[in-house]
């Protein structure tokens, strides 16, 4: 891309499909920048509760399980990884079971308090390392970094996530009808914006950027540009970045 290094935090939140992760991961490859995906920090942490053949409605049992498990998640925007109990999880935490059940997981307190907790250390740590880290999920200009210096909020018809989604499903083998897909976006929509903890919602200073018209060029530009106005970037370092 050649604009330069991101310094700070972006911190990037919307509902399923506005396109959130597509867009943060070539922003922070764009600019010498880390990534993290905090919707895969609450994925693993799913996927650990379904083996463990957790109750979703025992929140004490899920709160166990989340403070059991040793979950590590990379920081790499051209390659995200998320490793549960030493096992790189990365795919099947994508799968329809955890996609599922991660709702109700995500919303209890003790998994948030324990999950924001270290996404603000991983986040300290690639400032530390890199100088600059774009940051996804639903709750990051709210309640993660609520002092981020650029918070975006993505949104978009709820038709055209679904249409997205159910593309990126066939593209990776997994079938699903669209009616199906729309539901289940509207499903997690409305869960996880009425959640009594950190409920998905813009922060009062996020910039709204609407994506139904756009592509993933056209958002990718948009943000960048946000970066720049944002005074967000500066000289390449020459540093290393891991
Ligand atoms: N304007 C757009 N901006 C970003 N992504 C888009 C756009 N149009 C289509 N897409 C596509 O939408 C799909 C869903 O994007 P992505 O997985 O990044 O969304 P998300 O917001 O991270 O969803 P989730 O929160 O469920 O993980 C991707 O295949 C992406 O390429
Ligand atoms: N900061 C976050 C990130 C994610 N979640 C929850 C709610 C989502 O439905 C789920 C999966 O996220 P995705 O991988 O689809 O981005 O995780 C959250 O509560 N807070």
């Amino acid at each position: 891309m050649g604009h330069g290094e991101l310094r700070g935090v972006v911190a990037l939140d919307g509902p399923s499909g506005t396109g959130k992760s597509s867009a943060a991961r070539r922003l922070a490859a764009g600019l010498g920048a880390r990534y993290l995906d905090t919707g895969a920090m609450y994925r693993a942490v799913t996927l650990a509760v379904l083996r463990a053949g957790v109750d979703l409605a025992d929140p004490a049992g899920v709160a166990k399980v989340a403070r059991d498990a040793v979950l590590v998640q990379g920081t790499d925007p051209n390659r995200s990884t998320t490793f549960l109990d030493g096992e790189d999880v990365g795919t099947e935490i994508r799968g329809p079971e955890v996609t599922l059940a991660v709702s109700p997981v995500s919303a209890v307190p003790e998994v948030r308090a324990q999950l924001v907790a270290e996404q603000r250390r991983i986040i300290a740590e690639a400032l530390a390392e890199a100088g600059g880290i774009v940051v996804e999920g639903r709750d990051i200009g709210t309640a993660v970094v609520p002092d981020a210096p650029l918070k975006v909020y993505l949104t978009a018809d709820a038709e055209a996530r679904a249409q997205r989604r159910a593309k990126q499903d066939s593209a990776s083998g997994r079938q699903s009808t669209l009616d199906a897909t729309l539901a289940d976006v509207q499903r997690r929509d409305t869960y996880d914006s009425t959640r009594a903890v950190s409920p998905l919602r813009a922060a009062g200073d996020a910039v709204v950027l609407d994506t139904t018209s756009l592509d993933l060029a056209g958002t990718l530009a948009a943000l960048m540009d946000l970066v720049g106005d944002h005074g967000l970037l500066a000289q390449p370092s020459g540093r290393v970045h891991g």
